[in-house]
């Protein structure tokens, strides 16, 4: 080092590089908040390191503060095809201990992968009002593809946690190019569909006039329409509903995607609850993946439970992904006979997201 190298003059122009990287530092990679490595604002307590893959979107944005805010997470990466050196400045400057990294565009894929622990993917379309989920599958398969594609090729042994939609195709699809690649552990691939168990807890919480934080619904099944099946016969604490309000409180959960793209008129989908869900689950997934015990949340993954490959249920996440996965448990004739619908509208989802892999 140069013998002035920690004189304040150096020491300034050092931080102001790291602060005001250029743009063509971020396309370059040499950037984005890579630190120099004199610099001694090194952050990085021990922790993973987490990668957001869309973290420029409107459910990226936000999940990015909260996983910044996580502290188990010592290095977050932040990638988008547009706009990660705004949102990658922006985070940084939150002063919480994970070191924040942005990169930019395909050519950048590969780096903000490489070493990571756990990958969140929320890049994709959202829908617009009269859209179903399965209506934005031409636009997101393919953009599933090719970052699960990175995903096998620079960190084969990262968890993933799947948010775009149809996610009761797009699992499916990250399954294949895994399986292609031969990377595939059916334990490392998780479906998010914790919204839906939020907005169950929400919604029971209502009718049930109490703290949503203290109740828990298992959702089963898939993330579209009919495939979300709440168990509310087995909602924690053990409680009863009218035949009216299961009613209500079923279509009203299975409808809750719905509510918000009206609601937002054509400004997209749910992306704030999204992003709490997302971050929820994360954050269960590092606890897992830590060593804590009894960590279980629903998760759409790989599952014998029914005779459909993929299936959503009450997971047991540990140091490997889904280590266990639960049983559906005793349902009553309402949810036998949701589940039948549910499986069958499901199987065809799955094999749609096959078929896209076998084109
Ligand atoms: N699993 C779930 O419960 C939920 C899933 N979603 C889904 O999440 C996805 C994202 O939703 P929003 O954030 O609202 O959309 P958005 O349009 O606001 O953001 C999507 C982001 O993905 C980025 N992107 C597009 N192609 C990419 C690529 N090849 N690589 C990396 N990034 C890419 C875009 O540039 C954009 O920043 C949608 O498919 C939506 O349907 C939304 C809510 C709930
Ligand atoms: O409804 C949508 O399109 C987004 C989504 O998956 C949800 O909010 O559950």
């Amino acid at each position: 080092m140069h013998p002035d190298a920690n004189s304040p003059s150096h020491r300034i122009a050092r931080v102001a590089a790291h602060l005001n990287p250029s743009r063509a530092q971020m396309e370059e990679g040499t950037g984005s908040g890579l630190r120099p490595a004199a610099c001694r604002a090194k952050g990085g307590a021990p922790g993973f390191k987490v990668a957001v893959l869309g973290a420029a979107g409107g459910i990226g944005q936000s999940l990015s503060l909260l996983m910044k805010m996580n502290p188990l997470v010592s290095v977050l990466h932040l990638y988008d095809v547009v706009n990660t050196p705004g949102v990658t400045a922006d985070v940084s400057h939150m002063d919480t201990s994970a070191v924040v990294r942005g990169f930019l565009g395909p050519q950048q894929l590969e780096a903000a992968l490489t070493g990571m622990d756990l990958v969140i993917i929320p890049a994709g379309l959202p829908r617009k009002p009269g859209m179903t989920r399965d209506d934005l599958f031409n636009k997101n398969a393919g953009i599933v593809r090719a970052l699960c594609e990175g995903v096998a090729k620079s960190c084969p042994n990262a968890i993933v946690n799947l948010i775009s939609n149809p996610v009761n195709s797009t699992v499916p699809i990250a399954a294949e190019v895994f399986k292609r690649a031969g990377t595939y552990s059916p334990k490392r691939l998780l479906g998010v569909t914790t919204l839906d168990v939020a907005r169950a807890n929400t919604f029971v919480a209502e009718v049930l006039g109490v703290d949503p934080r203290e109740v828990n619904v298992p959702v089963v099944g898939g993330h579209a329409g009919i495939t979300i099946l709440p168990l509310l016969s087995q909602v924690s604490p053990p409680c009863s509903f009218t035949p009216d309000e299961i009613s209500y409180l079923t279509t009203r959960i299975q409808n809750g995607g719905t509510e918000v793209v009206e609601a937002k008129a054509g400004a997209g989908s749910a992306t704030l609850s999204m992003a709490f869900a997302a971050a929820k689950f994360a954050d269960a997934c590092l606890r897992g993946m830590r060593g804590d015990a009894g960590v279980v949340e629903c998760s759409y993954v790989a599952s014998e439970v029914t005779e459909l490959p993929f299936f959503a249920t009450k997971v047991r996440l540990g140091r490997g992904g889904a280590e266990e996965i639960f049983p559906l448990g005793p349902l009553n004739d309402f949810e036998r006979a949701g589940l039948e619908k549910a499986k069958k509208e499901l199987s065809e989802s799955i094999q749609k997201g096959v078929s896209f892999m076998n084109k």
